[in-house]
């Protein structure tokens, strides 16, 4: 709670109005009671006031408290709003600090349920809670001293009321609620994750017929998710119930207490106006034991964003240092293990410049594990991992990326036109050079054939191009980038013999200045390489 509310100090200034334009709205609101009780007592005669300035005071109290509180609203969600936009921006900086090492075991459902519903959820305690309760603390200071100026022992009454209406009765409605808040959040976004990983996998789910049993988990999970939905929603319904009896009450009790202390013969007004003014008290109060089940949730989900913001990324970027020209690339003595379990041990290996490096080895040897080392998406446990004879954690981390262009085993296609997705390598290549980098590819001839030609859009996840032609397009993006080393992890193993001809042929030719460490199973494909080495059991023999 203290790091969310920290977030709002640059907006402390918007705050102090909201809460201010807030209290002055509830003293309106009470003022209207506590004059209509005068009015009362003005028509009994019991009150030297004159009744026509009452029912003014009370008409300028009824439009005021309208302006104040549209004002207090529009203060609160401009911060809130405000927020949850700064928010959502650390958010997609700490992803992309966390990508793509710490992202790589993530359930992409839940990582947006809490980019989207989580955050959203925000939008509760900064609207809805920071200043409703800054409001009621001064606002219940006001009135018990208000009612505490009839007799102070009124005035400790109504401190008594508005702390069990205010404090206790919401404290025991969160402990009611338990970890529901908690666990809603964390099932939601796991029922997420479920429907993504499912529409992902439908080839799969009806090729071997999952469908029934998928929507029998579907709907178990739905089903547990209603019922911590329901549980919290009753929770949340016995609150309001037991607030306003509660109120009703104290508002007796009140009634109860003024009449008693009450002198004989003392004037109605010692009564009545205490017994009004805290009748006409308990909204900033009941606001705050409303959200007594809710904050639960929202406090859930602001766990969840933080973790996501506190994580420490594997590898930090690398900023200041020199800049550096691309003069071969070596791995020596190289360990590395994903989470303890190791996969490669002491393993050196030179790409001198001009040289293609093959690199064959078992499935699940730790080829492409390597070639992730010299993107420095990991951190080697041992050894160092290098390119122009430094190591690639002293090298600025965007002079890296310059430096080389990485194919890996699955081409990501964005929603876009092959030209767009084509242009993420460089993005400010012309048209020629994307066509060249096509030719080189052998992409060329069929983009052609495509109706609308490179502005043929590419369906989500580039379903609707085959393995092959996607696995073409990361190779033009290899070349189109044009990176002096290009780390190619089975670049040909969708393609038939003649592409893998064409592409050979252009690497071939490519060759010149340039160092390809090339990963394959492919005997044909391996034929290019200068050299190669076979990994096995994370080492190089
Ligand atoms: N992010 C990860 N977290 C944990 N383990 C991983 C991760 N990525 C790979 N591994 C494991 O590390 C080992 C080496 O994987 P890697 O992908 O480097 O092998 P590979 O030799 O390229 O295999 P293939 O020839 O099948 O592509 C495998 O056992 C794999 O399961």
């Amino acid at each position: 709670m203290a790091r969310l509310v920290g977030l709002v100090r640059p907006l402390a200034g918007y705050m102090a109005l909201a809460v201010a334009l807030g209290l002055a709205g509830h003293l309106c609101a009470t003022a209207l009671t506590v004059l209509g009780a005068y009015g009362v007592l003005s028509v009994l005669g019991e009150a030297a006031l004159p009744l026509v300035g009452i029912v003014v005071a009370m008409a300028l109290c009824a439009v005021a408290r309208g302006v104040l509180r549209y004002g207090e609203q529009a203060c609160n969600h401009f911060i809130a709003f405000k927020l949850l936009a700064l928010i959502r921006d650390r958010m997609f900086r700490a992803l992309r600090r966390l990508a793509p090492a710490k992202l790589e075991g993530r359930g992409k459902g839940e990582l947006i349920s809490v980019i989207t519903s989580d955050i959203e959820l925000l939008e509760v305690f900064y609207a809805h809670t920071i200043s409703p309760a800054l409001i009621a603390l001064a606002f219940c200071a006001i009135l018990v001293a208000f009612i505490g100026s009839f007799n102070p022992v009124l005035g400790a009454y109504a401190a008594l009321s508005y702390a069990l209406v205010g404090i206790v009765q919401p404290w025991l409605a969160s402990r009611a609620a338990g970890d529901d808040g908690l666990r809603f959040r964390t099932r939601s976004g796991e029922l997420s994750g479920f429907v993504l990983d499912s529409l992902r996998g439908l080839d799969e789910i009806l090729q071997y017929d999952q469908g029934e049993a998928r929507l029998k988990e579907l709907r178990a999970r739905t089903d547990a998710l209603t019922a911590d939905e329901a549980r919290l929603k009753r929770v949340a319904g016995r609150n309001a119930a037991a607030s306003s009896a509660g109120v009703l009450l104290l508002d007796v009790g009140m009634l109860l207490l003024a009449a008693w202390l009450a002198p004989e013969g003392a004037p109605l007004a010692g009564v009545l106006v205490p017994t009004v003014a805290l009748m006409g008290s308990f909204g900033p109060v009941i606001a705050l034991a409303n959200l007594g089940s809710t904050l639960q949730a929202t406090f859930a989900a602001g766990n969840r964003v933080l973790d996501i913001l506190d994580e420490d990324p594997q590898v930090e970027d690398v900023q200041g240092r020199a800049h550096t020209g691309f003069a071969g690339a070596a791995a020596r003595d190289v360990a590395f293990s994903y989470d303890g379990e190791p996969v490669l041990d002491g393993i050196t290996l030179e790409a001198p410049e001009g040289k293609i490096v093959g690199i064959t080895g078992r499935s699940g040897s730790g080829k492409s594990t390597l070639l992730k080392l010299f993107m420095r998406f990991w951190e080697p446990a041992a050894g160092s991992v290098e390119v122009s004879g430094r190591s690639v954690s002293d090298v600025n981390t965007a002079n890296l990326r310059a430096l080389e262009s990485f194919v890996t085993q699955e081409t990501h296609l964005f929603r876009d036109s092959i030209r767009e997705n084509l242009r993420i390598a460089k993005l400010d290549a012309t048209d020629e050079e994307v066509e060249t980098a096509c030719r080189k590819a052998s992409l060329h001839d069929f983009i052609c054939s495509l109706p609308q030609g490179y502005d043929t859009p590419v369906g989500e996840l580039g379903d609707a191009l085959s393995g092959g032609e996607r696995q073409r397009i990361g190779l033009a993006r290899a070349f189109l980038r044009d990176a002096p080393f290009m780390l190619l992890d089975e670049p040909t193993s969708n393609l038939d013999s003649l592409n893998e001809a064409v592409i050979l042929r252009a690497l071939a030719r490519e060759r010149e200045g340039r160092t390809v460490l090339l990963v394959s199973h492919r005997a044909s494909t391996m034929r290019i390489a200068d050299e190669v080495v076979s990994v096995e059991q994370g080492r190089v023999c």
